[in-house]
């Protein structure tokens, strides 16, 4: 699927709230400009400082179920109590004009995604512990403190499913997490510059002759 109807890689990261997965993609995406976020929908209230259209798109609960029935969503899940999605047509449409696309969603959208596109590749992003999890979500202030609570208490069975990602970082020193996810970046990028390459058309495209089988 990815060679043929899509040329751009998809990449997925997701992690429980206050493990520095927003931290760690926007650090990635300054220092990559081939990468374009996926702004998600949500029935999330915004935080302070959380602008519509940039951080996320927001929503009423209605108007998502409308947009959801309608078959908008890429896919999408509640999570926290909120909904939240991934827009169908701006995925597909970037893919298609070979940007690479990175969903921060969580485990539940990266089942259906992986569905859709075998070949994304699943990030999961793990805090050293539930305490530097708890610090990190107090530290960053965005949030009430009973919201922090329900966090908290989601996030063992949000890191239960890790294992169904091809990749994991831990991310307890920052910059080392940070090359971690370079490091996938590039690896993700060749294995599909490597299959592109397997693919005749790119080898005539080159003038060089692919022998077929018979
Ligand atoms: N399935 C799905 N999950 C999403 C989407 N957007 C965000 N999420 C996830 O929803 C969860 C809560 O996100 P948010 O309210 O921004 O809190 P944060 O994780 O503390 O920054 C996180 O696990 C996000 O990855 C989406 O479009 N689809
Ligand atoms: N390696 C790290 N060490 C200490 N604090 C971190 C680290 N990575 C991120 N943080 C901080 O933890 C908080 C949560 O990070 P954030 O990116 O908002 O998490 P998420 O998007 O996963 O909910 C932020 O205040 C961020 O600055």
């Amino acid at each position: 699927m990815h060679t043929n109807a899509f040329s751009g890689s998809l990449f997925i990261v997701a992690a429980p709230s206050g493990a520095g997965k927003s931290t760690l993609v926007n650090a990635l995406l300054a220092q990559e400009p081939g990468i374009k976020l996926s702004i998600s929908t949500t029935t999330r209230p915004p935080r302070p400082g959380e602008q519509d259209g940039v951080h996320y798109q927001f929503t009423t609960a209605e108007d998502f179920v409308a947009r959801a029935d309608r078959g908008e969503f890429l896919e999408w899940a509640e999570v926290h109590g909120n909904y939240y999605g991934t827009s169908r047509l701006i995925v597909e449409q970037e893919m298609k004009n070979g940007t690479d696309i990175l969903l921060e969603i969580d485990w539940q959208g990266a089942r259906q995604v992986k569905k859709l596109f075998p070949d994304a590749a699943g990030i999961f992003i793990l805090p050293p512990s539930i305490a530097a999890l708890e610090e990190r979500l107090h530290k960053r202030g965005t949030d009430e403190p009973h919201i922090i609570t329900r966090r908290l208490l989601a996030a063992g069975g949000e890191i239960a499913h890790a294992p169904e990602f091809e990749y994991a970082i831990i991310n307890e020193e920052f910059n080392v997490a940070l090359s971690e996810l370079q490091a996938i970046v590039k690896a993700t990028r060749a294995r599909f510059a490597q299959q592109a390459a397997r693919n005749a058309s790119l080898f005539a495209q080159l003038g060089i002759h692919v022998l077929q089988q018979p």
